[in-house]
């Protein structure tokens, strides 16, 4: 993938990924060309890059003082109930990713298409859950291409909806912006950065790949960042380790994303949570535009190419015991992180994960935040709920947890 990338970087997409993704119009999905080079940079520079992560740094703070008030108000007035960990984070990170995108969270928004004020919790159906189910849709054209003049109609009618209603929505974000942006309100955000480049830019593609941000920004951070906070409730000696290292670290001070890099062990955590519960199971499907070679097997022109991350991180030839959850297999004896590369989570090469920093201090400074607050414990049945569903690894079951209040 790094070094044969010349030949590999091309992707192919089902038939519902080409109308979800406007026929590749966002940078994850698109071919690798002068657009997509063009948009790699505009996502790294306005939003993804470590520059960009810096100014954006209020708003992380912002969200994990949000996250943490919210469990400390659910404790105290229903000490012997379970919480929802899904409701409070998804929630706050899809706030996260507006504000990034468009300036500001928002609670409602007329939508003229639709004819109907939507809510927040519809705005996120709209533009992350529904997408992120069509995207999996299986039309069995995929399969038998030479028959694609067969209509298919169930199937065009539900991608076709999606497309328009997150069309609608979006357009509906925008406009508002525009107006706020009317009326002298200084912003500084992803959109404001698209439209100053309009010049190269359709209003479509500024559209798609204001999307982009924000479906990617709300889904796989929350998938593993939910897996870390299990697996740290089912194991309490391993939460008492992680606790005490950032009790060493940060003392009675919250912690902060410049602590991090005095915390292998949390590292560890959130790596192995990526080993075990690989939010990107499969790479999206790359295409040999030419012959090429990988791995020491031959790859004809026209292949197409699935990486299958899981598997390799479930493969017992390569790790002891995988599908144990151990974040000790990435310390060395003096405590150091080794080898945090081999789980591929985010994939490889030129076309590696733009997002990989965000979700690391999202991820890394909520599960230390929520750790360094209160002790997790499973609420009772719930070591069971293990099953997945969806294109990224969610959990099937939202996470229940009780929690303590540490002093
Ligand atoms: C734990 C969280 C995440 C995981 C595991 C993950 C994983 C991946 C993987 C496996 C790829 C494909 C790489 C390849 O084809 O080799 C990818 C691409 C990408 N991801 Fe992420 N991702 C995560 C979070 C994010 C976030 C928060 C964003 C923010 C918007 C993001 C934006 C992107 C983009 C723009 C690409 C396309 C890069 C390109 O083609 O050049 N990701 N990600």
């Amino acid at each position: 993938m790094v070094t044969r990338y010349s030949s590999l970087s091309t992707r192919k997409l089902s038939n519902a990924l080409k109308i979800l993704t406007s026929d590749k119009s966002i940078v994850a999905m698109c071919d690798y060309n002068e657009y997509y080079k063009t948009i790699k940079r505009h996502i790294l520079t306005s939003t993804l890059g470590s520059n960009a992560q810096k100014r954006h740094h209020v708003h992380r703070d912002i969200m994990i003082n949000n996250i943490t008030q919210q469990f400390h108000t659910l404790v105290e007035l229903h000490p012997s109930e379970a919480v929802n960990f899904r409701n409070v984070f998804q929630s706050e990170l899809f706030g996260l990713s507006l504000k990034q995108a468009i300036g500001k969270d928002v609670e409602s928004i007329y939508v003229e298409e639709l004819g109907a004020v939507l809510s927040r919790k519809e705005i996120f159906e709209i533009l992350v859950i529904d997408p992120m189910e069509g995207a999996i849709e299986v039309d069995w054209r995929d399969f038998f291409p030479y028959l694609k003049w067969i209509p298919n109609k169930g199937f065009e009618k539900r991608i076709q909806q999606m497309y328009s209603h997150r069309e609608a929505v979006m357009k509906a974000l925008i406009k508002e912006h525009m107006k706020r942006i009317a009326s002298g309100e200084e912003i500084n955000c992803y959109l404001d950065y698209l439209v100053s480049e309009k010049n190269t830019l359709s209003e479509q593609q500024i559209l798609m790949l204001l999307w982009e941000a924000i479906i990617e920004s709300s889904d796989t951070t929350a998938v593993v960042t939910e897996w870390a906070m299990y697996e740290l409730s089912r194991n309490p000696e391993k939460q008492n380790r992680l606790y005490q290292d950032i009790q060493n670290i940060c003392g009675y001070d919250k912690i902060t994303e410049e602590k991090l890099c005095h915390l292998p062990y949390l590292s560890a955590v959130f790596h192995e949570t990526l080993r075990r519960h690989s939010p990107v199971p499969i790479v999206p499907l790359r295409y040999a535009h030419e012959d090429a070679q990988l791995g020491g097997y031959h790859i004809p022109a026209g292949s197409e190419i699935a990486i299958n991350i899981y598997g390799c991180n479930m493969d017992k030839k390569i790790w002891d015991s995988p599908e144990e959850w151990n974040p000790e297999r990435f310390l060395d004896g003096k405590g150091d992180l080794m080898e945090l590369h081999k789980t591929m989570a985010f994939g490889g090469g030129k076309r590696v994960c733009a997002g990989a920093l965000q979700a690391m201090l999202i991820s890394c400074v909520t599960i230390a935040r929520l750790v360094q607050d209160f002790k997790w414990r499973l609420k009772d049945g719930e070591e069971e709920n293990v099953d997945t569903l969806g294109l990224t690894n969610t959990k099937l079951n939202p996470l229940l947890a009780m929690m303590e209040p540490r002093n």
